[in-house]
């Protein structure tokens, strides 16, 4: 069975470990055994539970029917235990449950959850500038200073030092306790339930590959290896192992300070921004590359990888680099932003290298896939369609399909006990009033700040409401400090001083987060779902509240959805959305009043437009949609892959030249019948040669001889001037002079006053680029224009300069038909509807007619010969022909390496080229009849 590696930062498991019961001789303390007996407590501790759970369940005024220790308590306050997965989990004890899509909890290496190692990374090394200013002396004395310096505060050890050692003591404990799986807290909880959704389809095997989630530098190599095979052999799971420091940096660090922020708009010209380069750079290389190492050592021909997320972006490049062949997806979850915030990373090239080794890379929505195919464009320089990225030898396509829910899975959740008793007793205690739901994390991006501020205004706004409503904010803690903690706490102190009643409590903010059967009898009970995030990914939180809002467990339904333009999901669920910007409070506070005062029939009505969306964009659906479209995009691009291009073979050239009537041959002149002209701009190497060769050919009748080029007219025919019968393609098609023509016209194919318009235009648009790009230049041609930077001195700067004006042309003169396509060391601008195969065809069809009107036979051979990627269209045109027997041999050659739509290469270069065409002439010679040099006429 075809195997799918879906490889991801955090595994969907963990490892917890458990001390050993005190008083429980029987129990042998193996992960087995142990196991057993957790369940069999935790069933215990669920029984007491729900035996105590009559009273009010959210923390309230205690009714006299209430125990001392409600559900409700122990639902807001618990603090974290063995039992505690059955907080964030569908069903305890089952590490394959239904999880929270977007779950979140405390930093990496610093979880309560579970009992698990704590990290040994130390703080990361010094990335001071001044460092870099110091001389060898200045280091000594500072040295020796410092040493003082400790020496006469007698210093105790730093706080990190402090916290390390502590950590090492207490990690000696894990050698030999028992250990179990568990669902990982640290998981992309939507991606893990929308693979397992698919993999219940028949024929989809998933492999996992990921960190367990926790520090391991503590683990000895046998205890690894035990949870190697325990998670691969039940588990289907590859466990990737990096150290302590290596994680600490790439994660806490790199993804989490520079990646995270950046991509969600979090600007980095803000003082704060550590868009710089620190040395967490480093880590977050070493982390791809122990996962591109796993993913090698693990892969299998035909097997098909998935990259997931921002945390492993450059995974698909080193992967590439061992893997040639192998077909690899990479789907970003989070945002991608626009050029201009990306071009900020200091390593922003290495990072869209590494996803342009994928042969398809996914985003959620078309926003981002735009601003991704842009970012290329502008900052790599590369050009882009709406399909993708063209690379020297190979296209990437960039699509954007988003990811859903599982209605199934939730749905069978929904059907458990507990969910329903949540339901009965949030419904007794907001009983009256109108519930406004929301869980984000309490970070920067989510908006919650806003949110909060919006709802303030509106209670303030319309009095009448505030006796009635409430929002139950579950906020989800987050590495970042407690500054937006602070803000957030005073404006719920205001909210309550200026709003609560003794009766009433218009918002309850939870800053933890609530059992997974909690969050479902939540969304069931409320009449409204508010998400303000200042942009997300997705957030598939208004995913999960519409399937709960089907009326089935309680009255309630329907309740409309208000949700932040600046998410995937607003865009996905469309107009029956409220939709708001966060920025704007007076929008957000009107929303809120409009979702609260809605018709029955006009929630009804916008409910199963939003529902059906839910239902027909599943998670599963979106999973085998990736595998889908990774798999035919890998067909064709291994229809044409380098390594299955035969090299040309001139044995079976000669054969067809000679037994074929009458033959046509079309070709490329720089680069492929002599080398590219020189960056000093000198002329081609002698052309002697290739005048020789093609005059040779030209001398059978049977002949019909074209040179392409991308050169003007003029200058093309200059080259050629001791051949005045042989035919010439310019400008990349935008002119012919026909094989034989007397009269040495030229025919265009584009109006030159038109493109005179938009030459004027793109010319200023060029000139305020090439004032800034020293030793670039223009070159005026006929049909277009070359930016050149050939003779730059900074290619670097040259390359960014180019890309920004292909970026700029392509988008503001979108309406002129014209296109910017960057070259080797240059851009050139023409008009989207000319091209080397347009002119071919035309060429071709009227030799077509000539022959059928003199009645003689028409081409029976073509050969094409191109180098680049310009050439790849008059190819594929070519081969058809062959297809379509229209000819009977057709010869599309490739010279060089490249991957190509050709059918052969001809490694050898130029010169091998030239040489297979002196065989082609010298059949003909042998061939010839006695006047054979002095026949002029061709067909
Ligand atoms: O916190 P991280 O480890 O850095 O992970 C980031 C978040 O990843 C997941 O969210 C992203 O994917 C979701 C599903 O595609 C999408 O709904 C969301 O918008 C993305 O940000 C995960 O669900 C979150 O918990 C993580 O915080």
């Amino acid at each position: 069975m075809a195997t799918t590696l879906n490889v991801s930062l955090f595994l969907p498991y963990t490892i917890a470990f458990h001390d050993p019961p005190a008083h429980d001789d029987e129990l042998a303390h193996t992960p087995l055994a142990f196991a057993s007996q957790q369940n069999r407590r935790a069933s215990a501790i669920e029984l007491g539970q729900k035996r105590g759970s009559q009273g009010s369940l959210l923390a309230g005024p205690p009714t006299p029917q209430t125990p001392a220790t409600t559900l409700a308590d122990e639902f807001f306050n618990s603090k974290f235990g063995p039992e505690s997965q059955k907080l964030l989990f569908a069903k305890p004890g089952d590490p394959r449950s239904v999880v929270h899509s977007d779950a979140h909890v405390p930093d990496w290496g610093e979880q309560a959850v579970f009992n698990q190692p704590r990290s040994r990374a130390g703080p990361l090394p010094s990335n001071s500038i001044l460092d870099f200013a110091k001389t060898q002396d200045d280091v000594v004395e500072q040295k020796r200073r410092q040493q003082q310096r400790r020496k006469h505060f007698s210093s105790p050890p730093s706080r990190s030092s402090r916290n390390q050692s502590r950590a090492q003591s207490h990690d000696r404990g894990y050698e030999g306790k028992p250990w179990t799986v568990e669902p990982a807290i640290l998981q992309n909880g939507g991606l893990t339930n929308a693979i397992r959704s698919a993999s219940n389809e028949e024929g989809v095997g998933t492999t996992w590959i990921g960190t367990v989630g926790f520090p391991t530098d503590s683990l000895s190599q046998n205890l690894k290896e035990d949870i190697d095979d325990k998670l691969l052999n039940e588990h289907d799971s590859v466990v990737v192992y990096v150290s302590d420091k290596n994680l600490d940096g790439h994660y806490k660090h790199f993804c989490k300070t520079i990646l995270w922020p950046i991509f969600h708009y979090q600007v980095p010209d803000h003082p704060k921004s550590k868009a710089y380069a620190d040395n967490s750079w480093e880590f977050y290389r070493n982390v791809n590359q122990a996962f591109a190492d796993k993913i090698v050592a693990h892969y299998k021909r035909g097997d098909t990888i998935w990259i997931h997320d921002y945390h492993l972006l450059l995974v698909p490049g080193m992967v590439r680099k061992k893997l040639p062949d192998a077909p690899i997806g990479f789907f970003l979850h989070s945002a991608f932003p626009s050029s201009e915030i990306f071009r900020c990373l200091a390593n922003r090239n290495e990072l869209l290298e590494g996803m342009l080794g994928a042969n398809l890379v996914v985003f959620q929505t078309e926003e981002y896939s735009a601003h991704f195919l842009n970012t290329c464009g502008r900052i790599l320089t590369l050009e882009t369609t709406g399909d993708g990225v063209q690379l020297e030898d190979h296209f990437v396509n960039v699509l954007n399909c988003p990811i859903g829910i599982d209605p199934p899975a939730i749905q069978k959740c929904r059907e458990e006990e507990e969910v329903t008793e949540w339901v009965q007793a949030l419904q007794e205690k907001y009983k009256g009033k109108h519930v406004i739901v929301a869980r984000d994390k309490l970070d920067a991006v989510h908006g919650v700040r806003q949110k909060l501020l919006s709802y303030e205004l509106f209670l303030n706004k319309f009095p009448e409401w505030a006796g009635k409503t409430v929002l139950i904010q579950v906020a989800l803690s987050t590495s970042e400090g407690s500054e937006l903690l602070t803000t957030v706490s005073d404006i719920e102190t205001r909210i309550g001083s200026v709003h609560s009643t003794l009766a009433h409590q218009p918002l309850q903010f939870l800053k933890q987060d609530i059992t997974y059967s909690g969050y479902l009898a939540l969304l069931t009970i409320a009449d409204v779902l508010m998400i303000s995030s200042l942009r997300d990914g997705m957030n598939l939180t208004p995913h999960e509240f519409i399937l709960c809002q089907d009326g089935k467990a309680t009255p309630k339904k329907h309740g409309p959805v208000i949700l932040s333009e600046f998410t995937g999901s607003a865009v996905v669920l469309g107009k029956n959305i409220i939709s708001i910007n966060p920025w704007d409070y007076q929008q957000q506070a009107q929303a809120i009043k409009q979702a609260l005062e809605m018709s029955e029939a006009e929630k009804a009505s916008r409910w199963n437009g939003l529902h059906n969306v839910v239902m027909s964009r599943t998670g599963g659906s979106w999973a085998l949609q990736l595998v889908d479209s990774l798999a035919k995009i890998y067909e064709q691009h291994h229809d044409h892959a380098t390594t299955s291009v035969p090299r040309l073979s001139i044995t079976q050239l000669c054969a067809k030249y000679k037994e074929s009537a009458r033959r046509v041959f079309i070709i490329d002149y720089e680069g492929t019948l002599a080398p590219h002209r020189t960056s000093s701009g000198i002329p081609l190497s002698s052309p002697q040669r290739v005048l020789e060769s093609l005059s040779e050919l030209m001398a059978d009748s049977k002949n019909v001889v074209y040179v392409m080029s991308g050169r003007r007219p003029e200058e093309i025919e200059h080259i050629f001037r001791t051949l005045p019968m042989l035919g010439l393609i310019a400008e990349n098609g935008c002119f012919v002079r026909e094989f034989r023509s007397t009269a040495n016209e030229w025919q265009a194919f584009v109006d030159q006053s038109d493109a005179e318009k938009w030459k004027s235009e793109v010319r200023n648009i060029l000139k305020y680029y090439i004032e800034r790009t020293d030793g670039s230049s223009l070159e005026e041609r006929h049909c277009s224009l070359l930016f050149r930077y050939d003779k730059s001195p900074d290619q670097e700067a040259a390359i960014r300069q180019a890309g920004e004006s292909a970026d700029q042309i392509n988008t503001s003169c979108k309406q002129m038909n014209i296109h910017a396509v960057p070259i080797r060391q240059a851009v050139l601008v023409e008009q989207i509807d000319t091209s080397k195969g347009q002119a071919a065809t035309h060429i071709f069809n009227q030799l077509r007619q000539r022959a059928i009107a003199r009645g003689e036979q028409a081409a029976d051979f073509m050969m094409v010969a191109g180098d680049d990627r310009e050439d790849e269209g008059i190819f594929q045109w070519a081969n058809e022909l062959g297809k379509e027997q229209v000819l009977r041999h057709v010869f599309t050659v490739s010279v060089g390496k490249r991957n190509t739509y050709a059918q052969a290469t001809m490694t050898q270069g130029s010169t091998g080229l030239l040489t297979a065409l002196q065989k082609l002439a010298r059949i003909s010679q042998e061939d010839a009849p006695p006047d054979y040099l002095n026949r002029k006429e061709g067909f």
